[in-house]
């Protein structure tokens, strides 16, 4: 047999090998639960599908069915699950599906160079170690920047509307108001981009975000191994992003005279790692995801929020901007029905982290009552799925309607926490990995909501094609809003 064959029937072996690993899921998953086709997740890549419609095309009436169905992912075939009951074992039984983040999935690639090891994938002590660290200083903060920059925020869309601007794109605007509200409120720096138009360092960060969510690379992380020079260059650029972050927050901190009273969750971390509890990688490790879990995910509700108020705007809008008007301290904004209804049903709809697979499976294990899934097996959840499934909300599970959340405060309060303990809602997940930027979350959207519902009248530019994002992070794609201000203050 001549060379070319020999090479040739080596490389039909090698794509053969990769066709049957992708097309077919490993014959040791479950087979009491459905496969949704390897093509499925490919699909908003190829055609103009957001990941709402390619949810109801292909995914909800298996997912309903089940509770669990068996999708390729990053590289890998998973089993995810949106049944409540199924939620509540996995967030209880923490040993048995264990954390597993991207630094132990793809350990090669940009993404886990970006985040490292930190508070939200790690798992055991050097979770709970890290969790110590940083509690306090996520659920004590000062709110007295977010009303800053509230103000900044209505200001420069003033400032458009009064240069002719029609309609405001409001990604990059969002991304900015989010990035100085964390650095503000949890680093003890100002990443200033709400005031500066030109920003060294935030500049860096949206060239590295657009490399490391490069859909291509995501989808095949493993591409990251080969030498390509664009693929190095992230590398370093990621290198020197986080170097830089870092020596902003130490030198803001440590140079601040006052350290040791400071409060900020990147104080504690650097006393944990005065202490040695923590090294100088975790450390940095973790300034980078209070970073990036504290701007993306509000800048994601915040986006969601303002469409649906922009779409209802006759409704909610006008609602909301009577309840919130004669409202001066911010913490009272806590006690408003509608504001809260409409905050909750917002992230019922539109949960901003939709998909989250970041679990692994330490040894065989029963899911349920019979679905047998065998040791390290990725096992995550969809938290879209959960919250529009009939058999949870009813037959209006789909639709947007912030009154069902009740009329007082108390019972609203009361069913939020009650949809949060039975896992019908787990858009900030639950138990003891519960999110630890609800509150601050939740607090940015009021204030930044109220000041703009005094300031400005927005509607959604009729230009603008509705549709949300075809994959990751859940928010209405490209957003563009129409704004006035409102004269009738
Ligand atoms: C709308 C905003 C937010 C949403 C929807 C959200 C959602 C979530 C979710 C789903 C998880 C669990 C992830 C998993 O299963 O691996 C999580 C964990 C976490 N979030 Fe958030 N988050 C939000 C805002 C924030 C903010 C502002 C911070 C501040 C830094 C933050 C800090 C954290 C931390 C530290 C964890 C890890 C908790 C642990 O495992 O102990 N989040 N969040």
């Amino acid at each position: 047999m001549g060379i070319f064959k020999i090479l040739g029937l080596i490389l039909f072996l090698i794509i053969s090998y990769i066709a049957f690993v992708v097309v077919v899921p490993p014959l040791n998953l479950p087979k009491n639960i459905p496969t949704i086709p390897f093509y499925v997740i490919f699909l908003p890549v190829i055609f103009p599908i957001d990941q709402t419609e390619l949810y109801d095309l292909y995914i909800r009436e298996s997912m309903e069915k089940y509770g669990a169905v068996k999708i390729f992912f990053g590289s890998r075939w998973n089993i995810l699950v949106s049944r409540s009951e199924y939620l509540s074992q996995i967030f209880k039984d923490e040993d048995t599906f264990a954390k597993s983040g991207n630094q132990k999935k793809i350990p090669y690639s940009a993404i886990a160079a970006y985040t490292g090891d930190n508070v939200i994938s790690a798992h055991g002590k050097v979770w709970r170690d890290y969790r110590n660290a940083i509690t306090k200083g996520l659920q004590h903060f000062d709110d007295a920047p977010i009303s800053k920059n509230a103000k900044l925020f209505c200001n420069k869309i003033k400032e458009r509307v009064q240069n002719g601007q029609v309609s405001v794109h409001m990604g990059p605007l969002s991304q900015r108001l989010a990035l100085d509200n964390i650095s503000q409120v949890a680093l003890g720096f100002d990443f200033a981009t709400l005031k500066h138009e030109k920003n060294a360092l935030h500049e860096l960060l949206i060239h590295i975000k657009k490399q490391i969510f490069h859909p291509f690379f995501l989808t095949f992380p493993f591409l990251d191994l080969l030498p390509i020079p664009s693929r190095r260059k992230t590398f370093r650029d990621i290198a020197r992003f986080r170097g830089l972050l870092v020596k902003r927050v130490q030198d803001q901190l440590i140079n601040n005279y006052k350290f040791e009273q400071t409060t900020f969750a990147a104080s504690d971390l650097i006393r944990a790692h005065n202490k040695g509890t923590i090294d100088y990688k975790q450390l940095s490790d973790n300034i980078v995801i209070i970073l990036v879990a504290g701007h993306e995910n509000p800048q994601l509700l915040f986006n969601t929020s303002l469409y649906l108020l922009a779409k209802y705007s006759s409704k909610w809008q006008e609602r909301l901007r009577q309840e919130v008007k004669n409202v001066t301290d911010p913490k009272a904004l806590a006690d408003l029905p509608l504001l809260n209804a409409f905050l909750f049903e917002t992230v019922r709809m539109y949960p901003p982290l939709n998909t989250i697979i970041n679990r692994c499976t330490t040894k065989v294990c029963k899911l349920g009552m019979d679905i047998v899934i065998p040791k390290n097996v990725y096992v995550g959840y969809n938290n879209f799925g959960t919250s529009h499934d009939a058999k949870n909300w009813g037959p209006t599970a789909n639709d947007f309607e912030p009154d069902r959340w009740g009329s007082d405060i108390e019972t609203i309060r009361k069913n939020w926490r009650l949809a949060k303990n039975r896992c019908v809602v787990t858009a900030f997940h639950g138990g003891r990995r519960a999110c630890l930027g609800e509150k601050l979350a939740l607090t940015e959207m009021r204030i930044t909501l109220a000041e703009m519902l005094n300031q400005l009248k927005w509607s959604l530019d009729p230009e603008w094609e509705e549709k949300f994002t075809p994959a990751g992070p859940l928010c209405p794609l490209n957003l563009m809003l129409r704004f006035k201000e409102n004269v009738a203050k």
